[in-house]
């Protein structure tokens, strides 16, 4: 293969990968020319250049050295490594970071009027899939025998049809199975989209590329699960309040002029503030409480 100096990733085309991938990436600071038959996106900030692929083709692209990175489902990169561990090989694609975006669960789904107790209920049943590498590996470690049956599309009308007795899908808000009458029996992957790379970095400028990349992806994923909340409270109630916060920095705390026992609080969160946690802030005895989103943040 030519020798490249530009670092090639390859992203979903479309689909629910595409655009929060080339979202992540534009977050990065790279600027990209799309080529008119749209298959590639030219870089022009940097020497990154983007392949625009099907899903399922991305880690291939990455075994071969076509592309040297790849934002893809877990699932889809768990289940080439799982494949090619099958056939006694070494996975030559890891992941390289979490994104945090494309959060799903691969699961055994099972008809509701299936009694399922565990794995072994599953025995000697045909089970439905387009991940058949994962599902085999599941029960091979589950030391059940089951007929793994192959399927590219709509497996939860398998089934239905007769074709499988239960199927494994990706589940995301289980609306698909409860409108097939299937009900989730046990998730064997959870799934979010990874950044894929070769085992082993390239060792030239597209190494110094990949570094520079990396180092800006944990930037924008740490800000993206970053908040900045701000409240009042009695000084008092300060340090119970504190420990119902996420893990973050040490908070900041202030006099306020005029009301010597109370104090505002600040503090840089990092993961969800969620309702629960103001609602539990307010019984601790904080008010005026305001959650903000973190553009930027350098220590
Ligand atoms: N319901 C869901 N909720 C959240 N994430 C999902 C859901 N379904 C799939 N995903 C994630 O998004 C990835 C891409 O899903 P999509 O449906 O776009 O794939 P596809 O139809 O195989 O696309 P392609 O045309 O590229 O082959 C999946 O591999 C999975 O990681
Ligand atoms: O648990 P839910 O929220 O219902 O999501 C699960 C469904 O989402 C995905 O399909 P998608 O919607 O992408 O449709 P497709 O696979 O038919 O393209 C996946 O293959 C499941 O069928
Ligand atoms: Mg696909």
């Amino acid at each position: 293969m030519k020798p490249r100096d530009r670092l090639r990733i390859a992203v979903q085309k479309s689909g629910r990968l595409g655009d929060p991938s080339q979202d992540l990436l534009a977050r990065c600071g790279l600027k990209f020319r799309q080529s008119r038959d749209k298959l590639f996106c030219f870089g022009e900030s940097l020497a990154i250049d983007l392949l625009l692929v099907r899903d399922d083709d991305i880690p291939g692209l990455i075994a071969d050295g076509v592309c040297d990175l790849g934002i893809v489902g877990r699932n889809v990169l768990a289940e080439q490594q799982a494949a090619v561990a099958a056939r006694g090989e070494t996975p030559a694609v890891d992941e390289l970071r979490p994104l945090g975006f494309g959060r799903c669960r691969l699961s055994i789904a099972v008809p509701q009027e299936l009694d399922y107790a565990g794995p072994s209920s599953l025995a000697g049943l045909r089970v439905a899939t387009t991940y058949p590498a994962l599902t085999a590996a599941w029960f091979a470690a589950n030391g059940v025998d089951a007929k793994v049956v192959l399927l590219k599309g709509s497996v939860e009308i398998a089934p239905k049809l007769g074709t499988a007795d239960a199927i494994c899908d990706l589940v995301s808000t289980g609306s698909t199975l409860v409108a097939n009458q299937l009900r989730e029996a046990a998730a064997i992957l959870d799934s979010e989209a990874v950044l894929a790379g070769a085992g082993v970095a390239p060792n030239d400028e597209r190494g110094e590329l990949l570094e520079l990349l990396l180092r800006r992806i944990d930037g924008v994923i740490q800000v993206r699960e970053s908040k900045l909340v701000m409240l009042h409270a009695p000084r008092a109630s300060i340090a119970g309040i504190a420990r119902l916060l996420p893990p973050g920095q040490r908070p900041t705390i202030t006099p306020i002029e005029g009301s010597p026992d109370e104090v505002a609080l600040q503090a840089v969160c990092h993961g969800a503030i969620t309702w629960q946690h103001l609602e539990d802030m307010k019984r601790a005895g904080a008010s005026g409480m305001l959650v903000l989103p973190v553009e930027k943040m350098l220590a």
